[in-house]
């Protein structure tokens, strides 16, 4: 679990921000294209330069290595990258396990795609360091409508719906305490839709992560908002400011 405190923080074209996000809190950042809401999710992941300073858990950024930072508060870009050629070769697999994704193939249908009683960390249990538990990943990749033969896809031929649901598992499966998602369904239909939103709201629920989400869907955020009690900012001249209600 981890809350996550902006303390002036001052992306590039932005005013200084204070904001609190407690641990398992949501909460929705929207604004214009351009309004600044890449930029800032990208200053606290400490992927670009910032003033001010972020916290987790009271821990400030600057006292923890920039690497574990980034494994800490998780960044889902709006871009996904990819940078090997196989999609399996972008997930952390045990050396216990089989290394080569085609040994991680199950039969159609033998994955267990229901969410056990508590659901979520049945998976992130697996997580042992950056390294995953064959298990855990093929569950969480049929949670998000894959086979776990899709680890042997090429990249090229993924479409972008795809691109993101599987960002979205490899991010998971890395257990950040921190979610910070830009536009994390904007390329989905409504039911890779609905399953991506229920797995980050187990993941968010069940392991106490503070989520700050960009979206640009208002009904998305009005309904996520007040299904879990968040609350809702918009980025306006610059500044960070609390959404009016529709
Ligand atoms: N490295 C940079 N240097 C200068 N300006 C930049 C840089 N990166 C982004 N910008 C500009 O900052 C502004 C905010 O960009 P940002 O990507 O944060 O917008 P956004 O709110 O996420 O927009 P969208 O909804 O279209 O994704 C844009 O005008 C963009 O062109």
């Amino acid at each position: 679990m981890a809350a996550l405190t902006l303390a002036r923080l001052q992306p590039k074209l932005l005013a200084p921000i204070e904001l609190e996000i407690g641990a398992g809190e949501l909460v929705f950042i929207s604004g214009p294209s351009g309004a600044g809401k890449s930029l800032l999710l990208r200053a606290i992941a400490d992927l670009d330069p910032s003033q001010g300073e972020v916290l987790i858990d009271a821990q400030p950024r600057s006292l923890i290595p920039a690497p574990e930072w980034r494994r800490r508060v998780g960044l889902l870009p709006a871009e996904t990258g990819w940078w090997a050629d196989q999609v399996g070769a972008h997930f952390a697999i045990s050396p216990a396990e089989p290394a080569q994704a085609s040994a991680m193939a199950t039969p159609a249908g033998a994955v267990d795609a229901t969410p056990t009683q508590g659901g979520f960390p049945d998976e992130v249990a697996q997580v042992k360091g950056d390294q995953l538990g064959i298990t855990g990943l093929a569950r969480l990749l049929a949670r998000l409508g894959f086979q776990s033969d899709v680890l042997d896809w090429d990249v090229q031929r993924l479409s972008t719906g795809e691109r993101q649901r599987l960002a979205l598992a490899r991010l998971l499966v890395n257990g950040p305490e921190v979610l910070l998602l830009d536009e994390a369904t904007a390329n989905l239909d409504p039911s890779n839709r609905a399953q991506a939103e229920q797995l980050i709201d187990d993941y968010r629920r069940q392991r106490r992560a503070a989520v700050l989400w960009a979206s640009h869907d208002p009904d998305q955020r009005q309904r996520l908002a007040q299904a879990a009690g968040g609350r809702c900012f918009v980025i306006e001249a610059g500044r960070l400011q609390a959404e009016s209600p529709a």
